[in-house]
């Protein structure tokens, strides 16, 4: 027998991307239109450290420009390259369409590995790479707008902003230039914790149908499951420290890059957490039990599955062993389009990347609209606070109708806004209200259709929809 082929994380994307189209009727040059990867410009740039020149690449993928900005996060790590890019500037357009973020799709890498750098020469790296990408417009608040990924954050996104106000110091809308910014240069509150935040909304909403729990072969609520997570980093440790604390789940496992830590009991997420950072790693911790080879972990009996790390890690070397009923993908692309086809054929319940992690790019957009309507919230009198929050109110509304975007303000939010309610509770509730939207469209395609089997089929169908209905409106 021949052995099956894994597809690269492209080519993944694009098995699942197709898998949807095939079930829809569009024309098939629209459909190719909407496949493609726009561009992809990649960069290699010196920079003198420690007394020479060391070149790093870049690249900036555009997947789609049906409505601009385009947005997605940039990334460091040392397995960056074109392919990996463009698969997740792709996921980025079929996001933002699925949450309704006015956005095209983007996203950035940087090859290194930032632990290699001290903070400072991280910040001139940082910068040059900022340099490069605005000279060619691919940072802009009106063409395309960064926000972290892996090994990136605030205080990057920091640098990046700083550098674009420095080569625009005309541009009154500098600040939007990128999102994901610390507090006090001009970011927004629950940014950081937004991404796993959503994942905890995903989840809640995933049980409030208890017929959608039992297709996982789960019954009850979140109370009391078992949790496995890889990736203790922005986005795993936010789902994991929420879902422990605030919803009784239990943290049976946790993967890291030096290996894991499994307990039947549950492990104290936050002193974890506080370990690994003064440790480098989860090995010593005083809790649970060790074990090298952190990737079998995966395969551990519990009820749900966080993957937050990394894309691939289930693939077809692994799929067939992986116990969990129920597997949450908070990080982009961590199931491969062939493991994929194994899961669903187990009967393994997958929530889809596209809508599990897009958190962090609704509450970017919340951050992005509070950059351009330059609003610093509590500034004003109340009388005139509650005036003015009536008006944006109002705009955002017309905004929306005239644009045909088909962003609502939700009836809780805008209740919440109306008492000038403060900016994370504004967030958390925007989110709450995003994540809840987008899994009940998604539903309303997976109960609806009897072609359609899973939830990463509806998100797509969802998504794709949505970007036809945009570029048809441009006359494509
Ligand atoms: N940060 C965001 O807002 C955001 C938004 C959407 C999606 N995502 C996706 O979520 C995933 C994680 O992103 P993040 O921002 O949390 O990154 P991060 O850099 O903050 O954290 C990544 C974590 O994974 C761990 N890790 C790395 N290699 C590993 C391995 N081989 N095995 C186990 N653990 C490993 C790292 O040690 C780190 O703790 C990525 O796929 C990213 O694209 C992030």
């Amino acid at each position: 027998m021949q052995p099956v082929k894994e597809p690269g994380f492209r080519q993944s994307v694009e098995l699942m991307f197709n898998r949807a189209v095939a079930l829809t009727d569009l024309s098939p040059g629209l459909e190719e239109k909407i496949r493609v990867c726009n561009a992809t410009y990649t960069v290699r740039f010196g920079v003198r450290l420690r007394g020479s020149i060391h070149t790093f690449t870049g690249y900036r993928s555009v997947h789609s420009e049906h409505m601009e900005p385009v947005k997605g996060g940039i990334r460091y790590a040392l397995s960056v390259n074109q392919n990996e890019v463009e698969a997740l500037a792709a996921l980025m357009t079929f996001k933002c369409a699925l949450v309704e973020a006015p956005f095209g799709g983007s996203k950035g890498g940087l090859c290194i590995d930032p632990r290699e750098w001290d903070d400072h020469e991280l910040e001139q790296i940082t910068r040059r790479f900022a340099y490069e990408l605005i000279k060619r417009d691919m940072i802009n608040p009106a063409q395309n707008v960064p926000a972290p990924d892996m090994g990136t954050g605030e205080r990057e996104m920091a640098w990046m902003a700083d550098q674009y106000a420095r080569m625009n110091t005309t541009d009154i809308n500098a600040r939007a230039c990128v999102t994901g910014k610390p507090l006090n240069a001009g970011g927004i509150a629950g940014r950081v914790e937004a991404t796993g935040r959503g994942v905890q909304y995903a989840l809640r909403e995933f049980f409030r149908e208890p017929a959608d729990v039992a297709k996982a072969g789960l019954t009850g609520g979140l109370d009391g499951k078992r949790v496995i997570v890889q990736g203790l980093g922005n986005v795993g440790y936010h789902a994991a420290h929420f879902l422990s604390t605030e919803d009784g789940a239990k943290i049976t496992g946790v993967i890291e890059r030096d290996g894991a830590l499994y307990a039947e009991e549950g492990l104290n997420i936050d002193a974890l957490r506080d370990w690994i950072s003064t440790h480098g790693g989860v090995k010593g911790f005083p809790e649970g039990q060790y074990v090298a080879d952190g990737a079998s972990v995966l395969e551990e009996d519990c009820d749900i599955l966080i993957p937050a790390a990394l894309e691939g890690v289930i693939n077809l070397g692994n799929a067939a062993r992986i116990m969990a009923p129920l597997i949450v993908e908070a990080a982009n692309g961590p199931i491969t389009a062939g493991a994929d086809e194994i899961l669903r054929h187990k009967g393994t319940v997958v929530i889809p990347d596209l809508y599990v992690n897009a958190g962090g790019v609704t509450v970017s957009y919340f951050e992005w609209v509070k950059n351009l309507g330059h609003i610093r919230f509590g500034r004003m009198g109340r009388r005139q606070e509650e005036s003015r929050h009536q008006l944006i109110v109002d705009e955002l509304e017309r905004l929306s109708a005239d644009s045909g975007v088909g962003w609502q303000l939700s009836p809780g939010f805008k209740e919440k806004y109306l008492r000038g309610a403060g900016e994370l509770e504004l967030v958390r509730s925007g989110l709450d209200d995003t994540m809840r939207v987008a899994l009940q469209n998604m539903r309303e395609v997976w109960h609806g259709r009897s072609d359609v089997e899973d939830l990463r089929t509806s998100a797509y169908l969802v998504a794709i929809d949505r970007v036809a209905a945009s570029y048809r409106a441009k006359g494509l």
